[in-house]
Formats: C-alpha cells, structure tokens, sequence
C-alpha cells in the first residue's frame, strides 16, 4: 500500500490529469532581456507532448512588461506603475502572438485571459471565470492567463504571478502547479548571493522553515521564492502538489510530470479529494437552502451529480449566482453544499423544471445544471 507521503508526492505527479503551469519573468525574460522566444517554443513543446497523452494543461504566462519594454524600446524597467501598466498592455499583444504562433505549429489553439486576484475572490466573477476555462479546457484550448496589469496595482508593482498559478489551481482544482523559474528549486538560501546554498529536494507546503529560507523578492524586484512557497500553500489547499524548477532544464515539464525527481517538490498535507471538499466548504457562509426530492438526494449521493432544477421542491433565502447554498431531503436533513449557478428568484422559477425549460422560462441558460458537480460536497 502507498503512504500518504507517496500519494502526496511525485507519484502524485504521474497520475494527474490537469495542471497549471507557471513561467515566470526571470525565465521569460531571460533575466530581463525581453522574451526569450526560443525557450518559449520550447515550453509549448512540451505542453503539447502533455496534452497528446490526455493531461489538461493550463498556462500562466508573466513576460508582458517586458515583452512591451522591448516593443517600447525602453532599456530600463520602469518603476512608475502607469508606466508598466501601459509596456505591460503593449506587450501582452506580443506576449499572445509568441504563445499562439507555436501552439499552432501543433494545430492547437490558445485563449488569453487576464485575471486580477479580486476576480477569484469575489463570488460570481469566480463562477464566470470557472465555467470559461472549463469550457476552454473541455474543448481542449489552451488557456494562456496573465494578471490584468491595466486594472491593478499591487500585483504589478510586486510582479506576483506565482499567487496568480495557485488561485488557478484552486479554481480548476488542478492536481499539479509547477512554477518554472530561473533557479533549479528552491534552496536553503539564496543561491544568487550564497554559492553553498543547497536546494531543497522535498518539503510540506506548509511548513514553516520554507517560507524563511524564501526571504523576499527576487533579483528583478519579483515576488522570488517567498511568493512560489506561499503559493504553493495555496495550491495545496484545494489538494494540488506543487514543484519549483528550472524552466532551462531539458524537457523539464514531461520529465516532472513522469515523476522523475527534478526541482523542489511542496505537498500538500492532505489527500486531494478530501482537501478539495474542506477548501469548498470553507469557502463561504451559507446563503440559502435548497429542498430535493427524493430522486435528487439519491442521484447526489450516490453518483456524485449535478443538482439539476427539476429535483429542486423549494428554495429558501436571498441567495446570488456564486453563494453558496445547503441542500437539504424534505425532513431538513442536510445532505450537500454548493456554489449555485442561479440566484434565488431565477432558483424559485426553475425548481421542478426540466433543464431544457431554463431559456422558455427565464430568457438565457446561465448553466444547465443548478449547482455543477465539482462546486457540490455531499455532507
Ligand atoms: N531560497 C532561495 N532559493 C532559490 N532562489 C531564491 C531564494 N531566495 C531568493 N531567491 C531568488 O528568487 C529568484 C526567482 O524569483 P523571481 O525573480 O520572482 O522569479 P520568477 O520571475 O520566475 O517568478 C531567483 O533568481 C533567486 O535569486
Ligand atoms: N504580469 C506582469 C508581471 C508578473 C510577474 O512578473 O510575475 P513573476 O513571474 O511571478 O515574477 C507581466 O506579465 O509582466
């Protein structure tokens, strides 16, 4: 029998079936030198030699500010947010085009998405940008995702897309976040400022004499390694494992993925599924109940579905899209918790019906299902 530690571990890296992949700006940009095209060509190689074995890939892509500095002709790295907002939304189109030119040699194709960490906090953003890259997943694009550097400060000032790969991770309830940097892990120090730093082979994401050997930012006023650790406690709460490694290392994302030991692996402490439902039902307080029929409550509990409106009795509450919701048996017994695609007054008109009445009813299909299978935790 497997040990907790090897179902958290590499092995856990040759059974995942989605992953978020990080590449960061020291690597993009070697080292600040505009993007680094070759490389780039590279990485989609191998994101497409994944995704030919069935692993759903998802992208997240820094290198904006820099691939605009080159575009802008400017030498130096500004410091003025307006003006890395502005090289960040030149450069995004580059950014793009590079990605999507070498998807294409493989007939695949990209979808770009700008996110901002507020997005996935706020309820019914989450929800849309959910059932947006789903779609893109199941339909086999690749979503190619940056921070939306026109509309924030923060993150473009600390240059933080490390916490971006893990909220993504959270989002899509990926297995894996690696997060490709210009280090080949993380080290005990600095490895810049320390020739006898030595890298950590293998560690728990949340352990906490990881994130002081991370000290702060990186050479280009990043987020460095103190940004990837934090993530990579982020990603482990909704179950994912988490590796650092060097993006200049041979075939680097099928031979993490083969579970070969390369880079810094971070795990979580929990095994997915059960850190998955302890996250989503963490998440938010209680908006509202939802009443099943008896039908509902078994197709729930015993097959893991959806909650289509048609086994909904009654709705009880104010809710919105994207609260979260109790549904309970016609005794008032608990028996799941979700994040609702329908708020309560669309919830009141729906219950009862069939899922192809949705648009005679309320005039648009926000979703056919009335809380999707992997937003419910059976209780
Ligand atoms: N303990 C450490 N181990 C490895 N690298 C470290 C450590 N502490 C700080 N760093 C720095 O972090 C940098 C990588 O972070 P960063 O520049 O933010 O990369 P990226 O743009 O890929 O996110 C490295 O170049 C290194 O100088
Ligand atoms: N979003 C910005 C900066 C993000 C960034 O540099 O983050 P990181 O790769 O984690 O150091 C860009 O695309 O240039």
């Amino acid at each position: 029998m497997e040990s907790n530690e090897q179902i958290l571990g590499r092995s856990a890296l040759s059974r995942a079936r989605r992953v978020v992949v990080k590449i960061g700006s020291a690597l993009l940009t070697n080292d600040g030198r505009g993007l680094d095209e070759p490389a780039i060509g590279g990485w989609v190689d191998q994101i497409a030699a994944l995704h030919q074995q069935g692993i759903e890939v998802v992208l997240v892509s820094s290198g904006a500010v820099a691939a605009g500095m080159v575009r802008l002709g400017w030498q130096v790295r500004p410091s003025a947010v307006h003006e890395l907002q502005a090289a960040a939304a030149v450069g995004q189109n580059g950014l793009t085009q590079c990605y999507e030119q070498h998807f294409a040699r493989h007939g695949m194709l990209t979808a770009q998405i700008l996110l901002t960490h507020d997005d996935l906090s706020n309820r019914k953003r989450y929800l849309n940008a959910l059932s947006a890259l789903r779609t893109l997943v199941e339909m086999r694009v690749v979503p190619v995702i940056n921070e939306n550097d026109t509309v924030v400060t923060d993150e473009i000032r600390f240059g933080d897309n490390d916490t971006l790969g893990a909220l993504v991770a959270n989002l899509l309830e990926a297995d894996a976040l690696l997060l490709l940097t210009d280090q080949e892990g993380l080290f005990d120090a600095d490895p810049r400022h320390n020739p006898n730093a030595q890298m950590i082979a293998e560690g728990r994401a949340d352990d906490p004499r990881l994130a002081a050997v991370a000290g702060s930012g990186g050479a280009l006023g990043r987020g460095g390694m103190s940004t990837k650790v934090r993530a990579a406690q982020l990603a482990a709460r909704s179950g994912a494992v988490t590796v650092i490694a060097s993006g200049r290392q041979p075939d680097v994302i099928n031979r993490i993925m083969a579970g070969e030991a390369l880079g810094t692996l971070l795990r979580p402490d929990q095994v997915p599924m059960a850190a998955r439902k302890r996250w989503l039902a963490g998440q938010l307080q209680v908006r509202g109940t939802l009443v099943l029929d008896a039908g509902a409550v078994k197709v729930l509990r015993d097959k893991g579905s959806s909650l289509l409106a048609v086994g909904v009795r009654s709705v009880q509450g104010s809710f919105k899209r994207g609260d979260m919701v109790v549904c309970v048996d016609e005794q008032g017994a608990s028996v799941a918790k979700g994040l609702v695609n329908y708020g309560a007054d669309e919830a009141r008109q729906l219950a009862g019906q069939p899922s192809h009445q949705i648009e005679a009813i309320l005039g648009y299909v926000e979703a056919h299902e009335l809380i999707h299978r992997d937003n419910l935790v059976v209780i």
